[in-house]
C-alpha cells in the first residue's frame, strides 16, 4: 500500500450552541497564519479561520481551533477542493480519516475522488478484527485502529487528519 498522510492544521468540536461554558474563556491571541503558498488566496483564507488559543489543554500548547473554521462555508469548502485538487487524478483507493477530526475532513474528500473511506479509530471502539498502531501525542500518547482488511495491498490509501503537532515519535 502506497501511504500517504495528508494533514490540514485543524479540532475537536465545542458542544453546541445552546451550553453554558463550564470553564473561563481563555484568550485568544490570533488566528493561525500561513507560510506556504502565498499565491493561492484560500490558504490565507482558511489560515485566518482558524482559532489559536494558548495553553490548551494544558500550558504550552497553542492549540489551533479548526471549530472555526468549520463556521465559514468558503473556507471550509476551499480546505476540502484543495485536497480534492491534489488528489483527484492520483488513483487513490481509500481514504482513511484520524479520529476525530479527520471524520471531518476525510469524506467530502472521499466522496469527491471517488475513494471509500476508512475510519481509524480510538482504541476498542470497532467491534471486527483490527490492525492497530501506537504513537505519541503532543500531550501524550494514544493507539488508532483499523479494521483489518478493508485496505489491500494493491490500493493506494491517503491519510487524512488535521493537525501535526509532534508528527509522532
Ligand atoms: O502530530 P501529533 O503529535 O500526532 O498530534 C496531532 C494529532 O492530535 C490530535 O488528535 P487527538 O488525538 O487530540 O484527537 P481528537 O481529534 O479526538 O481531538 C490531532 O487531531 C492529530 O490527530
Ligand atoms: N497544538 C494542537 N492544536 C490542536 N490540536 C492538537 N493536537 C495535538 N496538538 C494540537
Amino acid at each position: 500500500m502506497d501511504k500517504m498522510r495528508e494533514i490540514l492544521l485543524i479540532y475537536r468540536g465545542s458542544t453546541g450552541v445552546a451550553t453554558i461554558p463550564k470553564r473561563k474563556p481563555m484568550s485568544i491571541v490570533h488566528m493561525a497564519s500561513s507560510n506556504v503558498d502565498n499565491t493561492d488566496d484560500r490558504i490565507s483564507r482558511i489560515s485566518s479561520s482558524i482559532r489559536v488559543i494558548p495553553n490548551f489543554p494544558k500550558p504550552g500548547i497553542m492549540f489551533q481551533d479548526i471549530t472555526t473554521l468549520l463556521l465559514v462555508p468558503k473556507a471550509f469548502k476551499d480546505t476540502i477542493d484543495l485536497f480534492v485538487e491534489r488528489y483527484k487524478d492520483k488513483n487513490i483507493n481509500v481514504v482513511a480519516g484520524v479520529e476525530t477530526r479527520g471524520f471531518i475532513f476525510g469524506p467530502p474528500i472521499a466522496l469527491a475522488i471517488g475513494a471509500k473511506f476508512a475510519p481509524m479509530r480510538k482504541p476498542k471502539k470497532l467491534p471486527e478484527e483490527v490492525i492497530s498502531e501506537e504513537y505519541s501525542l503532543e500531550y501524550g500518547t494514544d493507539k488508532i485502529e483499523m479494521h483489518a482488511g478493508v485496505v489491500h495491498p494493491v490500493e493506494r490509501a491517503v491519510v487524512v487528519d488535521d493537525l501535526i503537532a509532534t508528527g509522532g515519535p
